[in-house]
């Protein structure tokens, strides 16, 4: 057996409380994912896949003179966690540090835990015996939570034969069944983003417009110029000024230097003018905002394909991460839309954003299970702390509780 799959039997022997030893670290975390780690009051973590190691090739530095330049960077600010707010009063002791990641990614789960496990435990109450017609209603549950049809009947299937093994006695048997297989369908996939040394580091963003695909790339931004990488964004969604302006004020605020052009221009000139400053400037992490407004897949495996094509001439291994946005909060819609970009994309990884608030989380299984794609991060609130790592095991821990 492969030493990768040792480790993840070994930590999932461990989760499953069948005895074994330490679990292996998590490969390619970030500084920011240790504070994020240290922040969340979450069990051992199981050893998680790492992705592929991308080999190490020196990129072909040529700086052209005739690039031109864009604004000049705003000074460097180094993000950082945002301090607890000031300490109560004395009348209450109490410890008023901000609740903990956990603690806020529990309330950001609170409606899909209302609608998957407060449904489940409906269904479960007084219920002596696991039967057929019990898994018959869960599929239903399932079904209607946005863990789609695929992932729902593989998860049932699975549960039939745990059945018939006699494994699920009682209703607690079986959501701690449940919880195991989704965690195992999330673990699958997993792989956290390891952005390499490779100068510069190229993330592609993908998605329709308004899932918060500006947003997440301003918050990835913070995250890698926090870590004291140069950053650089490039503006190729040309298609609304907006989103161009948008993406300066992140760069500003961040501290990362921007390439964009004006309204309406050729998404693919930007990225050409993005990649020939990345290379002169000795950038790090080259982040490239395209605009989600290719209504058929045809357009947009045309418009993808173009980018593409400019980037591999400057940028030959490039990108290094295509990353698709989805909001979370439209469920079923964002399982087409993982399915279309998929298809016209090359997708490498996902991020799921406005969990908060949002009924639909059960969306972050179907979508890492029945495509296959590692969740990369997930969004669970407007500020630049609320996009962190995907840990599948603190994600279903939560959504249990
Ligand atoms: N509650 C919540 N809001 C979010 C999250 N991520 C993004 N948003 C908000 O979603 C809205 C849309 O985000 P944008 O980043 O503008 O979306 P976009 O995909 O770039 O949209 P276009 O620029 O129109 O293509 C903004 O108001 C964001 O603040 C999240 O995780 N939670």
């Amino acid at each position: 057996m492969a030493e990768e799959n040792k480790g993840f039997f070994k930590g999932l022997f461990k989760k499953l409380g069948l005895g074994a030893e330490e679990p292996a670290d998590t490969a390619g975390e970030q500084s920011v994912e240790e504070q994020e780690q240290q922040e969340a009051a979450t069990p051992p973590q199981p050893p998680v896949s790492a992705p592929p190691a991308q080999a190490q090739s020196a990129q072909p530095v040529v700086p052209t003179p005739s690039v031109p330049e864009p604004s000049a960077p705003a000074p460097r600010q180094v993000w950082t966690e945002p301090t607890a707010p000031a300490p109560a009063p004395v009348s209450e002791p109490v410890e008023q540090s901000k609740p903990s990641f956990f603690d806020r990614l529990k309330r950001s789960l609170s409606k899909t835990h209302e609608t998957i496990i407060g449904r489940v435990d409906t269904l479960l109450l007084g219920k002596k015996q696991i039967d057929t017609d019990t898994l018959e209603e869960l599929e239903e549950i399932l079904i209607t939570a946005d863990l789609g049809v695929k992932t729902t009947v593989d998860l049932v299937r699975t549960l039939e034969q745990r059945l018939k093994r006699d494994e699920l006695q009682d209703g607690a048997a079986l959501k701690r069944a449940l919880k195991e297989e989704i965690q195992l369908r999330l673990l699958e996939h997993h792989a956290p983003l390891v952005v390499t040394d490779k100068k510069p580091f190229v993330i592609m963003v993908i998605g329709v417009n308004g899932v918060g695909k500006t947003t997440t790339i301003g918050k990835l931004a913070a995250r890698y110029a926090g870590e004291g990488k140069k950053v650089l964004l490039a503006a190729a969604d040309t298609f609304r000024a907006a989103a161009a302006e948008q993406l300066e004020t992140w760069a500003k605020r961040v501290g990362a230097d921007i390439v964009r052009h004006k309204e309406g221009a050729d998404p693919s000139a930007v990225v050409f003018d993005a990649c020939k400053a990345a290379i002169a400037r000795g950038t790090d992490v080259l982040i490239i905002d395209t605009a989600g407004r290719m209504h058929t897949k045809v357009n947009l495996m045309e418009e993808m394909k173009k980018i593409r094509r400019v980037l591999t001439r400057e940028i030959p291994d490039g990108p290094h991460e295509t990353l698709l946005v989805l909001d979370a909060a439209t469920g079923q819609n964002a399982l087409s839309q993982a399915k279309l970009f998929k298809e016209a994309a090359d997708v490498t990884g996902v991020v799921l954003t406005k969990l908060d608030g949002s009924a639909k989380g059960g969306i972050v299984v179907a979508v890492s299970h029945e495509y296959a794609l590692p969740v990369r991060f997930i969004g669970v609130g407007e500020s630049v702390e609320d996009l962190r790592a995907f840990d599948p095991i603190q994600f279903v821990d939560a959504l249990f509780q």
